[in-house]
């Protein structure tokens, strides 16, 4: 039998915490971030920076933000870069034990002053299923009487002990847009990481792969038609925020996503569902 037990920081950041024949998992209540995902027997399939001080009011560096109700920057000035779902405490709204996966439903409820940033009578959910694959369900629902867009992504950070030997099969057929310029088509399969790497793709296969040292990471998605890809090389390395110097050779991000033509238009009543999930190829058993 499995455990999934709520916990606390000393610092007041609380979270779930799962313990199943299949897998070792934590999630914190603040952005709904899981923060570590294990299937037993095999790697770590998420990556959190050694720098990271999960402090109360920040995103952690790693893991999977969720990046809600929009992706990057706002067209409005001064708003939050990624929306700010990723900073607010959510609330969790049940706990399953279905056969051997733990199912962990979380909301976030918009208060007061988020209503600055999203005026809208929408509800947002994300469910959790943790087995020997990792699925994340992020659903939006639109009861406002008026059609709602957002845009939105599950930055999901995987790790990797290097760089230099990790690529990203299933990208043919794609195009992207990167540092502004763009769109282009994507010339290759594959993509190695050999610079600075921070790509916007649209029209996108539902699966990629990341080869890895340590074995082949499947990414499925559904609901979804673009991610980013994003590797921030060594000098961007150095600005960011919990974050190490050498941290761009161990992590790479590919961020399932409904971002530039494929933003979600959720018409009034209706509900959409991106969704992602992950597992090393050579799944043990
Ligand atoms: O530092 P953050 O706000 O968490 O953003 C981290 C990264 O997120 C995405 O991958 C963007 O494409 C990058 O441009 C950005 O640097």
């Amino acid at each position: 039998m499995g455990s999934v037990t709520t916990k606390s920081m000393a610092n007041g950041l609380q979270y779930v915490e799962v313990d199943t024949e299949l897998c070792q998992a934590r999630i914190f209540l603040q952005g709904a971030q899981i923060d570590q995902f294990q299937p037993k027997g095999q790697s770590p399939l998420l990556w959190v920076s050694a720098a990271d001080d999960y402090q109360v009011g920040n995103g952690i560096r790693g893991g999977i933000p969720i990046c809600w109700p929009w992706f990057g920057q706002s067209e409005i000035a001064d708003f939050p870069q990624h929306g700010f779902a990723r900073t607010r405490t959510w609330s969790l709204s049940s706990v399953n034990m279905q056969n051997q996966l733990a199912i962990i439903t979380l909301s976030l409820p918009i208060n007061h002053a988020d209503k600055q940033y999203w005026p809208h009578d929408t509800q947002l959910k994300v469910v959790f299923e943790l087995g020997t694959r990792l699925k994340v369900s992020l659903v939006n629902t639109n009861n406002a009487d008026y059609p709602v867009q957002l845009t939105q992504a599950l930055h999901t950070y995987f790790p990797t002990s290097d760089i230099h030997n990790t690529q990203v099969d299933g990208l043919a057929g794609s195009q992207y847009i990167e540092f502004g310029q763009g769109p282009f088509k994507q010339p290759h399969n594959q993509v190695a990481f050999t610079k600075e790497t921070d790509r916007v793709y649209t029209n996108l296969q539902p699966q990629q792969i990341i080869s890895t040292p340590e074995g082949n990471i499947i990414v499925n998605r559904d609901n979804s038609h673009s991610a980013v890809l994003w590797n921030p090389w060594i000098a961007k390395s150095q600005r960011l925020s919990r974050f190490n110097d050498n941290d761009y050779l161990s992590m790479l991000c590919l961020e399932a996503a409904n971002v530039l033509d494929d933003k979600v238009l959720l018409q009034p009543g209706d509900s959409h569902t991106l969704i992602t999930e992950i597992f090393w190829q050579d799944e043990v058993n």
